[in-house]
């Protein structure tokens, strides 16, 4: 199994916030817990970007994706509106979450309340290199439901 060490700080004022937490032990994801100052309420079809109260330093080669919790979009509808949300090894700003409200009521967001999950991922090191024509195969250019149903 691949193992990385990635740094976490908490921003200032966000001691009380919850670190990042898989809460099984083989879970894919941490669960992120926002660090909202009061509550938020997401009207039905309103979004909001929601701080988490931490950054990282991840090694390169690895990225973190931002992921729903289906719980909160099963019961409420609330879900990521750029889901998987991309963090970037180098990216040392705070994490945060991009909310939507896909249900018919008002959701309050309540700080410490776990919204989302972020799944570490392995990235391969890509040269992309330009060439005047690509290597041919049976699939060729059909995409976009062309094998029918
Ligand atoms: O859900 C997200 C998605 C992104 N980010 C942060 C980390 C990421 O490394 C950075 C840039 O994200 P992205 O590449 O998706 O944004 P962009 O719209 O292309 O902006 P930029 O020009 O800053 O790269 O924003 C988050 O905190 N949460």
């Amino acid at each position: 199994m691949l193992s990385y060490f990635v740094q976490i700080h908490k921003q200032p004022g966000n001691e009380d916030v919850s670190l990042p937490r898989k809460m099984s032990e083989q879970a894919s994801g941490y669960d992120l817990y926002a660090a909202v100052d009061s509550d938020v309420v997401l009207e039905p079809g309103a979004r909001a970007l929601i701080p988490t109260g931490i950054s990282l330093a991840m090694p390169d080669g690895l990225e973190a994706q931002i992921r729903p919790r289906s719980g909160l979009a099963l019961k409420h509808g609330i879900t990521c509106l750029n889901t998987p949300g991309t963090i970037d090894a180098d990216y040392r700003g705070e994490i945060k979450v991009l909310l939507i409200n896909l249900g018919q009521e008002p959701f309050a967001i309540a700080r410490n309340e776990r919204i989302a999950q972020m799944v570490f991922q392995a990235v391969p090191a890509v040269t992309l290199v330009e060439v005047e024509e690509l290597s041919a195969t049976v699939r060729g250019e059909g995409g976009f439901g062309h094998t029918g149903k």
